[in-house]
């Protein structure tokens, strides 16, 4: 990729094909909300997806943290071994975000990655059986990010991914953040992971199962089937009106209540 490819003229922002979704992150205060939210330190692992030049892996090791910095450009992977040849907590690794290996061990995600991938990525990160992701700061398209947090328990995978995973709206980010600027207003996003019991997820993979087959059927209809008498109540602890359709519960609060109901010893059937 030629330097001009990379650094289009002002005149040229946006009107290009720019189908690597290549915005380089310009704006410190933004790489500062994305370190604030992420925190990594010298006990973390964190994966900048989509590095580029570097700037989010630059950050993240200047905190002490290992790096592992995914680039799918020749280019911009043999700009990155040689600027942080000298730093062995940094590892390049040329390859695609959607398929390079993830580890299995917990690590953190700090990454201004290609809008074309924000899908994939969550759906790996978020979606997978046993995600390793434990707390990270993406920045996303706003739209997505709006998506992302307003997800109900029928959403499908939105909603797996918000039950999984505490989602937060940080910021708003203008197109002058970014050069050359996209085309539409960026956010941070933060995940943070909950730490559910296998058989809270178990409960919780079949509230959300329910919910997305009869969004119209009543929250307390729903969990009446776990067999505890007074699960609705437990409902109404975890901010659930019972009898609210399930559809439009928030996957956080079937995430409570999962977490709640198995915590206290209940045995949830199998079929919700
Ligand atoms: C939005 S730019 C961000 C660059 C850098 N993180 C920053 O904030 O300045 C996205 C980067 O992801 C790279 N990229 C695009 N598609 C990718 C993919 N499928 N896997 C890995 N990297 C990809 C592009 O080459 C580009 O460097």
């Amino acid at each position: 990729m030629s330097a001009e490819r990379r650094f289009p003229r002002r005149s040229e922002r946006g009107t290009r094909p720019n189908p690597s979704g290549v915005h380089f992150l310009v704006a410190e205060d933004v790489v500062n909300t994305l370190v604030r939210v992420c925190r990594p330190g010298p006990d973390d692992l964190v994966i900048d997806f989509g590095a580029g030049p570097g700037v989010l892996t630059s950050a993240a090791a200047k905190r002490g943290a290992r790096v592992l910095a995914v680039e799918r450009d020749a280019e911009f992977a043999a700009m990155l071994i040689r600027r942080f040849r000298d730093n062995a907590r940094v590892r390049v690794v040329r390859g695609d975000l959607r398929t390079v290996t993830l580890p299995r061990k917990d690590f953190l995600v700090m990454a201004n990655p290609p809008y074309s991938a924000s899908t994939a990525l969550f759906r790996r990160l978020l979606g997978a059986r046993r995600p390793t992701v434990v707390r990270g700061a993406l920045t996303v398209e706003w739209g997505f990010a709006r998506r992302l947090v307003s997800a109900t328990s029928s959403a499908g995978e939105l909603a797996w991914w918000a039950a999984r995973y505490d989602i937060g709206l940080v910021r708003r980010v203008r197109p002058a953040s970014f050069r050359p600027q996209p085309r539409v207003d960026s956010a941070v996003v933060s995940i943070r992971r909950r730490e559910l019991s296998p058989e809270a997820e178990r409960l919780l993979v079949e509230l959300l199962k329910a919910a997305g087959r009869n969004p119209s059927r009543s929250a307390r209809s729903l969990v009446r089937h776990i067999g505890a008498p007074d699960a609705h109540r437990l409902l109404a602890r975890c901010g659930v009106e019972p009898g609210s359709s399930a559809g439009i519960v928030p996957p956080s609060a079937f995430a409570a209540f999962a977490d709640a109901a198995t915590a206290r010893g209940e045995k949830p059937s199998s079929t919700v």
